[in-house]
């Protein structure tokens, strides 16, 4: 979390303050005691301090926005938008009663969430949504925001907003009939899907994995390019993720997908495969939170195609669409359930937020069942929502059948079902397998994960080239829940670099060696790397160790470990880091005991990593806690665009 954003506004605040120091500050009594919050965890350092500068600023005597002040601090820092003050009222946070909140704040005269929002209204520290100035706070109804945030996702709903009376535009039905030339008995959302995103400027194609998003898009993009093709027009597409190992993972489902497409080559040439980080394609200068690209400087392209949304948070996705020429169509893909960003707001899911049950507007159902000859009136929805016309779920996956374990096991812990996960775990499915671990067991248990890699330094003694090495890694991976204690990603990697010492396959795990193999955790400003980017530890020509980085276009480059500033090993990665990536072989970890962390989109994220097979070790009472526990990530993106 980038804490700047919260003590950054009190620069500009200090200046509307009329210059007063901290000197003269200093007698200004702290309102309010955040300590025994902080205490309990509830709050961090820098939400106390950021508040106790905010109390030093404004000299108002007025615990109940503090109160809020630092919670909305706190809800931030576990990647929430905003606090909602009804919610908060009845359940503030872990570690804070109702009761103790209600009671503090009804010593400072607050006896209800209104009386509170009153409070937060006359205070010189918060703006009201219905004219925003730049305070430190923003109140728009009972939802508390930093200013920044608030400001962030007005930019994504007013570009929404700004898509919705847009006029559809032409689709050549004959052209999506060639591109789709079976008719199944059920709806083909594929070709809903396409028919949809080529009548908008704003489209959204969310599915699980394997359902053919990569498939879809491609017959969207031939579409798109044999149009204008027909009118005369070169086409500028952009394709984009927001990682380099998702963005290559894009290049080659897109350079695959393409082959097959019953087009012309002229048409496939036309539709480029090189896709880029979102950071590269809108100019990233690294350290610094401002793009090249920006409403004033807006990118150069008509089609911009974003996968692996589900990891974009809403700074990033502001700042995106910040940068959007105001005629360019933003097609965003992704798979609503996974796991939301690390950083702050859970853009995919909030946007998606009714796309299960909720379909299209009667006339716009009529619409595309005009163009795809599919019948989509069951699909028509009376009280559809403008953004619910943005919206495609894909619905089949390709990859699992109804005889795979992890297609089954993904589905039962998607629905929270953990009964039905249990089921699937103890079930003889090929695929899936479930080990508990025992106290005292770990040594055997990193004896048989490590052997997952038996391959990669089979691989590495044959000094195969760098691009075989690195798909022979990629096929393998060790997943944590966690990163500290047993089980996290730290002990793990430490005790299988100590393993792979003991059998001889690392001459000394704490220098450089063949065969290391390393994560970045910071964008590299000056080796172009990015945060997440995977290394592996090699020879040149010239025996000299070089960790190897695959770039975006399949190439790798070579650098010595003395350039490589902060990383780590990468045997076992989290779930986090793993998403956007796909492995043949996944052996997914559970801590011993109950974190806050183990949710059901966590084990998701983990299980569809997964391609061939899929080992859960974890214990039934926490895999069953995960499946029953959901992420929810206040923001005003679901309350303004679904109600
Ligand atoms: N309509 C279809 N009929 C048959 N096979 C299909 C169909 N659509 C996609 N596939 C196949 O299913 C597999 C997965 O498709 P694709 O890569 O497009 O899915 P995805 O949703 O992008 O997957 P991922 O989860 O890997 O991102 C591919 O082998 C593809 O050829």
């Amino acid at each position: 979390m980038d804490f700047s954003n919260q003590l950054g506004l009190l620069g500009s605040l200090d200046e509307k303050l009329n210059e007063k120091t901290l000197e003269e500050n200093s007698s200004a009594t702290t309102p309010f005691s955040l300590s025994a919050w902080q205490a309990k965890d509830v709050l961090r350092a820098i939400d106390c301090q950021w508040i106790e500068q905010l109390a030093q600023h404004a000299k108002e005597d007025n615990p109940a926005l503090y109160m809020a002040g630092a919670l909305c601090s706190a809800y931030l820092g576990a990647g929430h938008i905003c606090i909602d003050l009804t919610i908060l009222w009845q359940r503030p946070a872990e570690g804070i009663a109702a009761e103790e909140l209600q009671t503090k704040l009804k010593h400072s005269g607050v006896n209800s969430v209104s009386a509170w929002c009153d409070v937060l209204r006359s205070s010189s520290l918060v703006s009201s949504a219905e004219s925003v100035v730049e305070r430190p706070m923003v109140l728009a109804g009972t939802r508390l925001y930093l200013y920044r945030y608030y400001h962030y996702e007005q930019q994504v709903l007013n570009y929404l907003k700004g898509q919705f009376d847009v006029a559809p535009f032409a689709v050549d039905a004959g052209l999506l009939a060639t591109l789709f030339p079976k008719k199944a008995d059920a709806v083909d959302w594929q070709k809903v899907a396409v028919a949809n995103a080529a009548s908008l400027p704003f489209s959204v194609i969310s599915g699980g994995p394997g359902t053919g998003k990569t498939t879809t898009v491609t017959k969207l993009l031939a579409l798109l390019v044999a149009q204008s093709m027909a009118e005369g027009k070169v086409l500028r597409i952009e394709l984009a993720a927001p990682t380099g190992k998702a963005a290559a993972r894009l290049t080659e489902s897109i350079s695959k997908a393409k082959a097959d497409l019953p087009l012309s080559d002229e048409v496939k040439l036309a539709i480029p495969e090189q896709a880029s980080t979102l950071h590269r394609l809108l100019g990233s200068d690294f350290g610094r939170s401002r793009f090249k690209h920006n409403k004033n400087n807006p990118l150069h392209l008509d089609v911009l195609l974003v996968d692996e949304v589900s990891m974009v948070d809403l700074p990033m996705m502001a700042k995106l669409i910040d940068a959007m020429p105001p005629h360019a169509r933003l097609i965003l893909l992704g798979d609503k359930d996974q796991l939301a960003s690390v950083e702050a707001g859970s853009v995919l899911g909030d946007l998606s937020y009714g796309i299960e049950n909720v379909y299209f507007q009667p006339e716009w159902a009529a619409h595309l069942g005009r163009l795809t000859g599919e019948n989509l009136v069951p699909f028509g929805n009376s009280s559809a929502p403008a953004i619910s016309r943005a919206l495609t779920l894909l619905r089949t996956s390709y990859r699992f059948d109804a005889n795979s374990g992890i297609g089954h096991l993904a589905k039962a812990m998607n629905a929270g079902d953990d009964q039905g996960v249990l089921r699937c775990l103890q079930s003889d499915y090929a695929d899936v397998a479930w080990r508990v671990p025992e106290e005292g067991q770990t040594k055997a248990d990193i004896a048989t994960l490590a052997k997952g890699y038996d391959d990669y330094w089979d691989a590495v003694r044959q000094k195969l080239d760098i691009a075989e090495l690195y798909a022979v890694f990629s096929r393998y991976q060790i997943l944590t829940a966690v990163r500290q204690g047993e089980f996290g990603v730290e002990k793990v990697n430490a005790q299988l670099e100590h393993y792979f010492y003991q059998r001889g396959r690392v001459k000394d795990p704490h220098v450089w060696y063949p065969g290391k193999a390393v994560m970045l955790t910071r964008n590299d400003a000056a080796l172009g790397l990015f945060n997440g980017d995977i290394g592996l530890c090699m020879p040149d020509e010239f025996q000299r160790l070089r960790v190897w980085f695959m770039q975006p276009d399949g190439s790798f480059t070579g650098l010595l470990p003395s350039r490589l500033s902060e990383f780590e090993v990468v045997f076992a990665m989290t779930v986090h880091k793993s998403q956007g990536s796909e492995f043949d072989r996944v052996a997914l970890l559970l801590p011993m005991t109950p974190s806050p962390v183990l949710t059901k989109e966590l084990l998701y994220t983990g299980i569809t990593r997964a391609k061939k097979s899929f080992t859960l070790w974890g214990s039934s009472r926490l895999i069953r806690s995960a499946a029953s526990t959901r992420i929810q990530r206040y923001s005003g993106l679901i309350s303004e665009l679904w109600y």
